[in-house]
């Protein structure tokens, strides 16, 4: 199982500093809730994360060995990530937009080797887009676009997993179905982080929750310990209860 560590991150954006010493471990074989409140920095050290985004200073290392040694196809074939609002441009297929996700893993030329197809059918089958598949990509709803979006993140089944607000724009069915695909993955040994602001699906999947706010960590630990009222109140300005009762545990915020 493959850990990730960032040590010391900053980073600015548009001259503002946005990552401030930034040190955290994700583990392998663990599913970590990123949350906080809007403009935290939680899609930034996600980016630097996946090693899309350099940081200023600090270091990312994968299994330990820095991210910056590591060969761009190498990486590729290794993480995948999901950004926060993933867009098609042009109209391919459903299915080809699935398939980009093993880009890394084929040959540079000639057709998809047929080993890849059962992945693509798995891929699409697990996200609901059976029916789906020969539709062009622009012309999905916006939950339908997200869930081929997070086939194409998953269907290499990559050791690292970064996913950001993985169940945006998903109805309740297809957003506890994603949740729970993410904590099959992490598992079955990979280290997966996703970003999300549904703290009521965090604390179902979750084993450990990271709390950020000001591009600084707040709070990292088990879930249990860091979605609770005291620091969810500091997280966000808030009141915040966990409520506990028959049907589980439930986050409700009030002002
Ligand atoms: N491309 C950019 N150029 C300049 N500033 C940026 C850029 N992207 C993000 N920022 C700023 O960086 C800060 C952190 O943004 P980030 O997207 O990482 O926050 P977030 O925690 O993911 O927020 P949200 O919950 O709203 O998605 C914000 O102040 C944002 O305005």
């Amino acid at each position: 199982m493959t850990d990730l560590t960032l040590r010391d991150i900053h980073l600015s954006r548009g001259r503002r500093p946005v990552l401030n010493g930034v040190s955290i471990s994700f583990a392998g074989g663990r599913l970590t809730a990123l949350i906080g409140p809007n403009g935290a920095g939680k899609s930034s050290l996600l980016s630097v994360a996946a090693g899309l985004l350099p940081p200023d200073a600090g270091e990312v290392r994968l299994g330990g060995e820095p991210l910056s040694a590591i060969g761009r196809k190498a990486l590729a074939r290794r993480r995948a990530y999901l950004p926060q609002s993933p867009q098609v441009d042009w109209p391919i297929s459903v299915e080809r937009v699935v398939a980009l996700g093993l880009t890394a893993h084929l040959p540079a030329f000639g057709h998809l080797p047929l080993a890849l197809h059962g992945a693509i059918d798995r891929a699409l089958a697990d996200h609901d887009l059976l029916e789906l598949r020969d539709r062009p990509a622009t012309s999905l709803s916006g939950g339908e676009l997200a869930r081929a979006m997070l086939a194409r993140a998953t269907v290499a089944d990559p050791e690292l997993l970064i996913v950001d607000e993985p169940t945006a724009g998903l109805d309740p069915r297809h957003a506890i179905d994603a949740v729970a695909r993410l904590r099959a993955r992490a598992d079955a040994g990979r280290t997966v982080i996703m970003a999300i602001h549904d703290l009521d699906l965090a604390l179902r999947v979750a084993d450990d929750v990271v709390a950020v706010r000001d591009g600084q960590l707040l709070a990292a630990g088990p879930a249990a310990a860091i979605l609770v009222s005291d620091v969810l109140e500091r997280l966000y300005d808030v009141r915040a209860r966990v409520v506990r009762d028959q049907e589980g545990v439930s986050i409700r915020f009030g002002r």
